[in-house]
């Protein structure tokens, strides 16, 4: 048996048939270059640096949503309200940088690996959806040996809609002819609860990634792991 109970009393003995998997906070480990990209950019701007704490309370709605973030110090109303003409010349910089230190210090958690392995042996499909743009995510699959893993990759900037929209996991599921109620949604933080919730998706939320420094079980996930492995029998 390759499921946990929890999910086999869900899907039934044969598990999901899609897996939908979060990266940042959820595969990976990337605050700790993401802080190296944005300090890089608030140095370059002559404003005061933002470091590791603030960065993996700010990261989860994409690029240009975590640098009108550190641009505002974390102020919501502030970085929304930005405009774009101020993000631009700073997502330039980040962009430089981020490419630079991309996978220098980031790695898969533990059970990881382990995970993704366990799961393309069985044969069950993976579909990869992150807020993170194309333009990083692609090398940094391809650093850590996963661009063949994934059925499908889904980033950023690759529907109209990204994460909290169910849009993503909704594509997803008809390009892999998989029902939603037939697919598991793994993630990090609300944007990944929300948009599996709206979708109609079963969600199981880690609780080691970054969710705005909130209690990712204030996000109703279907289950809660601290190791991906836990999913497995
Ligand atoms: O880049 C982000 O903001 C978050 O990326 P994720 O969706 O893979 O967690
Ligand atoms: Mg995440």
């Amino acid at each position: 048996m390759l499921w946990s109970q929890a999910l086999q009393a869900h899907f039934g003995a044969a598990g999901p048939q899609l897996l939908l998997l979060d990266l940042d906070g959820t595969l990976i480990d990337s605050v700790p270059d993401l802080t190296t990209a944005v300090d890089a950019m608030l140095a370059g701007l002559k404003r005061p640096l933002a470091g590791a704490e603030n960065v993996s309370h700010w990261i989860g709605n994409g690029a240009d949503a975590l640098i009108r973030r550190a641009l505002c110090r974390g102020d919501e109303t502030a970085a929304q309200a930005l405009p774009a003409a101020d993000v631009q010349p700073a997502r330039a910089l980040f962009d430089v940088a981020y490419l630079q230190a991309l996978h220098q210090a980031t790695g898969a958690y533990a059970g990881v690996a382990e995970f993704l392995h366990n799961l393309q042996q069985a044969g069950v499909p993976m579909v990869l959806i992150t807020n993170k743009p194309r333009l990083f995510t692609l090398p940094l699959l391809e650093s850590l040996g996963w661009l063949e893993l994934f059925a499908l990759v889904l980033c950023a900037d690759d529907l109209a809609e990204k994460k909290p929209s169910p849009l993503p996991l909704l594509h997803a599921c008809a390009q892999q002819q998989v029902a939603p109620a037939q697919a598991l949604m793994i993630g990090d933080s609300r944007n990944d609860m929300q948009a599996a919730q709206a979708a109609g998706i079963a969600c199981a939320a880690v609780t080691y990634g970054y969710n705005h420094g909130a209690d990712i079980a204030d996000s109703a996930p279907d289950w809660v792991v601290d190791n991906l492995l836990q999913l497995l029998a």
